[in-house]
């Protein structure tokens, strides 16, 4: 029996990781490809689900923490149901804070094993903030770690958000990876619009090679001293949305926690429908949606006062209703 190619999609938060899945979905629409993709996110809440509606009907979730060892069972039981849909290729999109090595471990479980084998590490790099993570993460050195391996691990690199950087800055980008993964390819994109084709060559080629291998770094063994389910010490908070509002008022509510505020993403209904709302560390976007659920906001970072942001939420709300 042939092993199923598996994908594993890495990279911080925000880089555009949910982005390149919607291109290879569509590419492998396009080459009669039956593809499924498993999910993790950080918190109870799967907007990257939701954005990908229509998309792939083989979507299994893993919410509510990344993917690493206390969770390799259920990696395991989410993996086997998706075999079960008899697919020819599996995308894994890992949440931002995820070390792709985890993953890499969990598709050796014996009863994955002769199943499934990792094609491919590919990382996004968001190139307007790379080169500021280490500062920005100086109280998280765990987040630091997982960063550089998300980078060291990799495959292929695609270093995305071209039309954000200057060319200095891409050089010196360049010169950063190339310093930390000598053997990857790298990649630049914008809206990681990419060579998709060439990222499915071995499928196409049918050389199903037998491998689950990843290059692992000698001191590979995992930190079991962190809580199950904080990896680091972002955390992500779920803020209901119960009535309409408008885009500035989000903006600027976001904007009070911009110092431990890495990501925001939800669906928020404004005075002419509802809307996905993005947020990678202070830049935002809105774009005109057709979900029906109900709204809400997911707040990801580093230290986020969660009290005293649902309090302040409430005082929102409890303003526009007065
Ligand atoms: N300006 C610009 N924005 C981009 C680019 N690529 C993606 N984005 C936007 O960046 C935001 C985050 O992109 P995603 O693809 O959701 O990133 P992600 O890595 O999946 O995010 P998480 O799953 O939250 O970690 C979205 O608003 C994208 O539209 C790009 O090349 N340039």
């Amino acid at each position: 029996m042939s092993r199923v190619p598996v994908f594993v999609l890495s990279g911080f938060l925000g880089s555009g990781k949910t982005t390149l899945l919607e291109r290879l979905l569509t590419e492998s629409v396009n080459q009669g490809l039956r593809a499924t993709v498993l999910m993790n996110e950080i918190g109870k809440t799967d907007t990257d689900g939701n954005i990908l509606e229509g998309k792939s009907e083989m979507i299994e979730k893993l919410l509510d923490g990344c993917i690493c060892c206390n969770k390799k069972s259920e990696v395991a039981q989410s993996m086997e149901k998706l075999l079960n849909l008899d697919p020819d290729v599996i995308f894994i999109e890992l949440t931002g804070v995820a070390n792709p090595e985890e993953v890499a471990d969990s598709l050796t479980e014996p009863q994955l094993i002769n199943q499934v084998y990792l094609e491919k590490v590919i990382t996004l790099i968001d190139s307007e903030h790379i080169l500021s993570y280490n500062s920005i993460f100086e109280s998280d050195r765990e987040l630091v770690r997982t960063t550089r391996r998300q980078i060291e691990v990799a495959d292929t690199l695609i270093v995305n958000k071209m039309d954000l950087v200057s060319e200095a800055k891409r050089q010196k980008i360049d010169k950063l990876l190339k310093k930390q993964n000598s053997t990857s390819s790298i990649t630049y994109s914008t809206y990681s619009d990419v060579d998709v084709t060439s990222l499915f060559q071995p499928i196409n080629t049918k050389t199903k090679k037998v491998r689950v291998r990843i290059k692992h770094s000698n001191h590979r063994e995992h930190h079991h001293e962190h809580p199950p389910k904080s990896f680091t010490k972002i955390k992500s908070i779920r803020l209901p949305v119960p009535t309409a509002t408008s885009s500035h008022r989000v903006e600027k509510f976001l904007k009070k926690w911009k110092t431990d505020l890495l990501r925001a993403k939800g669906y928020v209904e404004l005075e002419d429908g509802t809307y996905l709302m993005q947020h990678v560390m202070k830049r935002v976007s809105w774009t005109k949606s057709t979900y029906h659920g109900d709204h809400y906001l997911v707040l990801i970072g580093l230290s986020l006062d969660e009290s005293k942001i649902k309090e302040d939420w409430n005082a929102f709300f409890s303003e526009i209703r007065a």
